[in-house]
């Protein structure tokens, strides 16, 4: 549990970011206030965003005395890989928004740290350019386009370039009401491209909203997923289930793994945090492959406690993304070195030597009312 090399030589201690917290805080110095209003915000009237960081802080951990643990052991396996930490990234779109590294600079810091890196259908960077600086994990996420030929070029794209899994995206029809995007006009500036679909796919993508309510297949259903696993000869997980009966359809189209998601409160305002979420969907899949969550997730006690409700691993959005604002792929590299040693503290203070021994009577679980958050 060496702490990890946060300051350069030189750089005073108060001004080094401890936390993601932190790292929010300097991105929101960085950014233009409209790019800030994308990261950050939610859809409706944001009660899904607040709720998701609202309930793990509720969440309370059971110490243990005299634990009698040198050094924990974090790593996980997900489906077949070992990754140092059960913590990886999840897929934002363009990276290039917050600092030039773009997804090539966050691929390289997960990288350095072994985690795994989940590229977005609308990265600013090639998937294979971005696989060139990869050296762990990648997953690519998919999402359903009207025109099925984009679809399945990703597909075949990611398994062409050593990607080891698809993320379907289930919870996006379209993208939520976001009214800040709607109040600020957004529009992805013109030098930020979505860099992995044609001209044609691509056109109208500066204005998320209208281009995901014409561009996105609503038709969309579950055998989606077999034909995905044919065109790629990749596993597929869902990202966005919230309850036992959508679990159950997609362990029966034959997902890989399951992330239990609400898109970081951009969805369905109203939606439940996913660490409320989590144990029914735990409890409806009965092991039969592994299930993640995102959402809100800020501390190593945050893993710990995804963890302990069921979770194999989880994954952080908007945290990588204010990392890479803050210093681009250095940034990202200590932003990912935090929560893990973060998680590795909480490990020992909670008496468990491996993630696998973290049960359910760990946590006290999270009695609402929740406390209020605000999201600037
Ligand atoms: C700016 C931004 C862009 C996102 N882009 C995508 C995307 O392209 N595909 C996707 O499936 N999810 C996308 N998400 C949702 C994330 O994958 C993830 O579910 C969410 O950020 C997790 O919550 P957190 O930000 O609280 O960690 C995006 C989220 C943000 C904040
Ligand atoms: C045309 C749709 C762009 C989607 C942008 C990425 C995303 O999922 C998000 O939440 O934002």
């Amino acid at each position: 549990m060496t702490a990890p090399a946060l300051r350069p030589p030189g750089v005073p201690a108060a001004a080094q970011p401890l936390t993601v917290a932190d790292f929010a805080a300097l991105a929101r110095e960085r950014l233009p206030a409209d790019v800030w209003d994308f990261i950050a915000g939610g859809a409706g009237r944001e009660r899904t965003l607040a709720a998701n960081e609202a309930v793990f802080e509720a969440a309370r951990l059971r110490p243990r005395a005299l634990p009698g643990i040198e050094e924990p052991g974090t790593s996980v396996e997900v489906l077949g890989s070992r990754w140092p930490a059960p913590l990886g990234i999840a897929p934002v779109a363009y990276h290039e928004l917050v600092h030039p590294d773009g997804e090539s600079g966050t691929a390289r810091a997960a990288g350095d740290l072994g985690l795994p890196l989940v590229v977005s259908t609308f990265s600013s960077r090639r998937l294979e350019e971005v696989a060139a600086a990869a050296t762990a994990p990648l997953w690519l996420q998919v999402y359903c386009f009207r025109d099925t030929a984009t679809t399945l070029d990703l597909a075949r794209r990611a398994r062409a370039s050593g990607y080891q899994a698809l993320v379907l995206t289930t919870d996006t029809p379209f993208t939520g009401r976001r009214l800040r995007d709607l109040r600020n006009d957004f529009r992805i500036p013109g030098h930020i491209a979505a860099a992995n679909l044609s001209e044609t796919a691509a056109a109208g993508a500066a204005t998320p909203g209208a281009h995901s309510r014409h561009a996105f297949d609503r038709s969309t259903g579950w055998s989606v997923v077999a034909r995905l696993r044919a065109e790629s000869g990749l596993p597929v997980l869902a990202k966005g289930v919230l309850t036992a009966r959508d679990a159950e359809a997609a362990l029966a189209a034959g997902v890989a793994g399951i992330v239990v998601s609400n898109h970081g409160g951009r969805q369905l305002d109203g939606a439940p945090a996913t660490l409320e979420a989590l144990p029914e969907v735990v409890a409806a899949v009965r092991g039969r492959c592994p299930v993640l969550l995102d959402g809100g997730v800020r501390t190593g006690a945050d893993v710990l406690v995804a963890l302990a409700l069921g979770a194999r691993a989880v994954l952080v959005g908007r945290p990588a993304l204010y990392a890479l604002a803050a210093d681009g792929a250095a940034g990202v590299r200590r932003m990912l070195s935090l929560l893990t040693e973060e998680f590795a503290e909480t490990m020992v203070l909670t008496g468990h030597a491996t993630p696998d021994a973290i049960g359910p009577d760990t946590v006290l679980p999270p009695v609402p009312p929740y406390p209020a958050r605000s999201h600037g």
